[in-house]
């Protein structure tokens, strides 16, 4: 569990970026959170404090029942629990050669080199990459770094996984594999926080929701409290998921994703034809 205790963070003095907050994550059922918010709301800024990259100002983060210490010792071992992935994936590349660059992070945690190939290899075929594994970082294209920024953090095992923006610059078959791939890793209990200007992709893979608006949070809850809420959306300029307009628009029932929109009305049509 992760939670933070009226927690503030200012880049410039009397001017906070995030503004007394306090929230509990990795509650039941909630193995996928979403943090959204439009732009320079303090997403980004969060999840660095939440990894111990910025100190908070005022208030505390407390992880697994101990407020984060910042001495580097500690701040280690809490990346060990908590992983991120940039937004920007150059931010978190350090090797010139996709397989050494996934290794880094375990040569530095001093596992034997048996371990890291076993883990580098698993991680390669889980992303879809092996085919990228000898390929210097230069020539690959956004997609296919965000990738491999992915996996350097997947390959340490961490509890906890931040992703900040891990659609951002993807193609529809790159969105529908991060889809389920953070579907997979969920099921397996990974605990994942995620934000994105992608409503639609957030409303299909979050289980739980908090709203940031101007380093605050505005709202939070699952699905149905945060997305039915029109005048919120707009005030927070944010835009309604698909499903939801369906739902509000044209009466239909609210659907999770949409399989189960489409199913439901495969079902009505076989229904219809057999009558
Ligand atoms: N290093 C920094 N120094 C000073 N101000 C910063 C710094 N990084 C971010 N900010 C400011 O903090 C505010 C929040 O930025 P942040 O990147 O956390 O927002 P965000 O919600 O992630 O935005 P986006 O959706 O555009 O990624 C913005 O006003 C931004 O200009």
């Amino acid at each position: 569990m992760i939670e933070l205790k009226d927690v503030s963070f200012a880049y410039e003095k009397n001017k906070p970026t995030l503004k007394h907050i306090s929230l509990k994550l990795g509650g039941d059922h909630e193995n996928i959170v979403g943090i959204i918010g439009p732009n320079g709301s303090g997403k980004s800024t969060l999840f660095l404090n939440l990894v111990g990259m910025l100190k908070p100002s005022e208030g505390e983060i407390i992880v697994d029942g101990m407020p984060i210490s910042y001495h580097k010792r500690a701040l280690n071992n809490l990346r060990k629990k908590v992983g991120i992935v940039f937004q920007n994936s150059d931010r978190q590349i350090f090797y010139s050669i996709v397989q050494d660059d996934i290794a880094f992070a375990l040569h530095n945690l001093k596992l034997p080199q048996e371990e890291i190939d076993e883990r580098v290899d698993r991680v390669l075929k889980e992303l879809d990459i092996e085919a990228l594994r000898d390929k210097p970082i230069q020539y690959l294209s956004g997609g296919q770094k965000k990738r491999v920024a992915i996996a350097g953090i997947l390959v340490l095992r961490s509890e906890w996984l931040l992703l900040d923006e891990p659609t951002a610059g993807l193609d529809p078959d790159g969105k529908r594999r991060m889809l389920m791939l953070m579907k997979r890793l969920a099921a397996n209990g990974q605990k994942i926080i995620v934000s994105s200007h992608d409503m639609d992709f957030m409303y299909e893979i979050c289980d739980h929701f908090f709203i940031l608006n101007d380093g605050q949070i505005v709202k939070s809850g699952r699905k149905q409290d945060v997305f039915l809420d029109e005048q919120l959306l707009r005030d927070c300029k944010l835009a309604q998921p698909w499903l939801v307009k369906l739902h509000q628009k044209l009466k239909l029932p609210l659907y999770a994703n949409q399989q189960a929109l489409f199913e439901a009305q495969e079902s009505e049509l076989k229904g219809g034809e057999s009558k």
